[in-house]
């Protein structure tokens, strides 16, 4: 790792280089799991002798300066492209040809600190995002769940907007097996209507090319997978939005690393402060956005 860093020092921390960048790799009793400074990324989770709760791309590409379709890639400091989000976040971004999902998947994040403890291992990245007057420091808990703390702070002397999310690859048995819950009654945005407003009726399954945004979603959600009798349950108590993303057949054949049948083994539920739920920063100020991950019988 170009990092100053010593993986011996840990019980529970490997340095692999995979393709063009370093992995670090957790193996605990509770779990196993692996992250790259590239995004600040969490690439895989599962919780010993569980099915992995994060989808493993058999397509991945570790190369520089590209996202890695696999985990949870970090969209921040905005979601999607930047011209689609509220006017106080575009208004606070006012570049040229903006990245779509903001600047922080394809950087290279800096390594804060490992600290094993008695029944997870935390890491933490920080991105510093000095053009844009920003700072993001981003903190895993791997054990036999998975918290993450995304901290956005606001170096600026003008207040900031900003919009993220948490791109996260379930892994599903077969995607026409699941169902999202705890979206009943709520409202979404559908992009492929023309971003149009609805309201979702049920429990959501996936039948054919999915991509919304659900507004004043609960504190939890939960990913119903029946053939693996099981539900990964999102807790969150910061994010009122999220984004359900299943690409189908012929988006899959538009999509970097990823195989034309790779839609029917992952679901993307994007925990995140999207459109109007967006963060608001006065100069000085941070917020935090927590997601816990588990998997229950
Ligand atoms: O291909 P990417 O830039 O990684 O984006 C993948 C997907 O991310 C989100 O889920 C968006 O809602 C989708 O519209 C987009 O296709």
């Amino acid at each position: 790792m170009s990092q100053n860093y010593d993986a011996g020092m840990y019980d529970s921390v490997t340095i692999k280089h995979v393709g063009e960048l370093d992995l670090i790799e957790i193996e605990r009793p509770e779990c196993s799991a692996s992250l790259t400074l590239q995004g600040g990324q969490l690439i895989s989770y599962a919780p010993r002798g569980e099915h992995p709760v994060l989808w493993r791309n058999p397509d991945v590409a570790y190369q520089k300066g590209e996202a890695v379709r696999q985990g949870v890639p970090i969209c921040w400091p905005w979601f999607a492209f930047l011209e689609r989000n509220a006017d106080p976040v575009r208004n606070s971004f006012p570049i040229q040809e903006a990245p779509a999902h903001g600047v922080a998947r394809n950087a290279l994040w800096r390594l804060l600190s490992i600290t094993e403890e008695e029944t997870s291992t935390a890491i933490a990245f920080e991105l510093n995002a000095e053009p844009l007057g920003l700072k993001a420091v981003v903190t895993y808990r791997l054990g036999a769940v998975m918290k993450m703390e995304l901290e956005s702070f606001n170096l600026s002397d003008q207040p900031k907007h900003l919009s993220c999310a948490l791109h996260t690859y379930f892994a599903v048995s077969d995607i026409q097996q699941v169902s999202v819950l705890d979206l009943d009654d709520l409202p979404y945005i559908d992009s492929l209507r023309g971003w149009s407003l609805h309201k979702q009726d049920g429990p959501l399954h996936i039948a054919e090319e999915v991509d919304r945004i659900y507004y004043d979603t609960p504190a939890i959600l939960r990913i119903h997978d029946k053939k693996w009798e099981r539900f990964i349950v999102l807790e969150s108590s910061e994010s009122r939005s999220a984004v359900v993303w299943n690409p189908w057949i012929e988006k899959s054949k538009r999509l970097s690393q990823f195989s034309p049948d790779s839609y029917k083994h992952m679901l993307c539920v994007e925990t995140g402060k999207l459109l109007n739920d967006y963060i608001e920063l006065e100069p000085g100020q941070s917020y935090t956005l927590d997601l816990t991950l588990s998997s229950r019988r």
